[in-house]
């Protein structure tokens, strides 16, 4: 379990801010885990904002909500920069759905954390195809701290890393629970994807 890391208060020592991600595949438990390491933050009388993409009404307009139904008050945004000037004041920064920002959302994460503020990533590492998603393996690669938790196979139960949609949409944003996505393990990823490829096209074998 992640635990906070202590903060030296040297007298006169700038505030230490830092990045951590909470990443893996849908139902792993990114949004408790972060609502865990916010309400924790609270309890310490921390500042604390929250904020998810405009675009995650799944739940709630405003609320960021877990698939077992824990929430949390956030403020939705458009883009990422709004963060910057809404976040002012702030100790802790908690961000769920960060695979839905653009590119600027690293820059963001950064910029906060220089100015001191502890900064939370929940998201999705890889989309329905297995391919990294948005912003997220830049947040990975340049924050202190990186947590990867994993969802329960629905096929064989063993450990789940992919998210695998059972509906025909190649659009990579397609908001949705478990009526249109599944947790897999990788070779049951692997048996969805061969069972949707479309099949080779039959090449007749007659001699001429
Ligand atoms: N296949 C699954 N594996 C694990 N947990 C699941 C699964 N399906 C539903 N859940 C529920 O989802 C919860 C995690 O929800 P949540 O934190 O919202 O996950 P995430 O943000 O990663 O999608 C679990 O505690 C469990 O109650
Ligand atoms: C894999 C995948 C998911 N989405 C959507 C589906 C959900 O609305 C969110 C993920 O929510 P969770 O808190 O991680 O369960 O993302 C998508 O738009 N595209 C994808 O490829
Ligand atoms: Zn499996």
């Amino acid at each position: 379990m992640f635990i906070e890391p202590r903060v030296g208060n040297r007298h006169n020592a700038p505030r230490r801010g830092w990045i951590e991600v909470v990443c893996g595949s849908m139902f792993s438990g990114k949004t408790e885990e972060l609502i865990r390491r916010l309400t924790r933050a609270r309890i310490a009388r921390q500042r604390v904002e929250i904020f998810k993409p405009a675009l995650d009404t799944r739940y709630h307009a405003e609320d960021v909500v877990s698939h077992n139904a824990a929430r949390i008050r956030s403020t939705p945004v458009a883009v990422a920069s709004e963060m910057l000037l809404l976040a002012a004041g702030s100790d802790v920064v908690g961000i769920d759905e960060g695979q839905f920002f653009d590119s600027s959302l690293v820059e963001v994460c950064q910029q906060l954390a220089n100015n001191g503020v502890r900064v939370i990533v929940a998201g999705l590492d890889m989309d329905y195809l297995g391919r990294p998603f948005g912003p997220m393996p830049a947040l990975l690669a340049t924050a202190e701290f990186v947590t990867k938790v994993h969802a329960v196979c629905v096929c064989c139960g063993e450990i789940a890393s992919y998210s695998y949609r059972m509906v025909a949409n190649e659009s990579q944003v397609m908001l949705g629970e478990t009526d249109l996505y599944e947790a897999r393990c990788r070779p049951c990823f692997l048996e969805g994807m061969q069972a949707k490829a479309p099949a080779p096209e039959a090449h007749s074998t007659a001699t001429h």
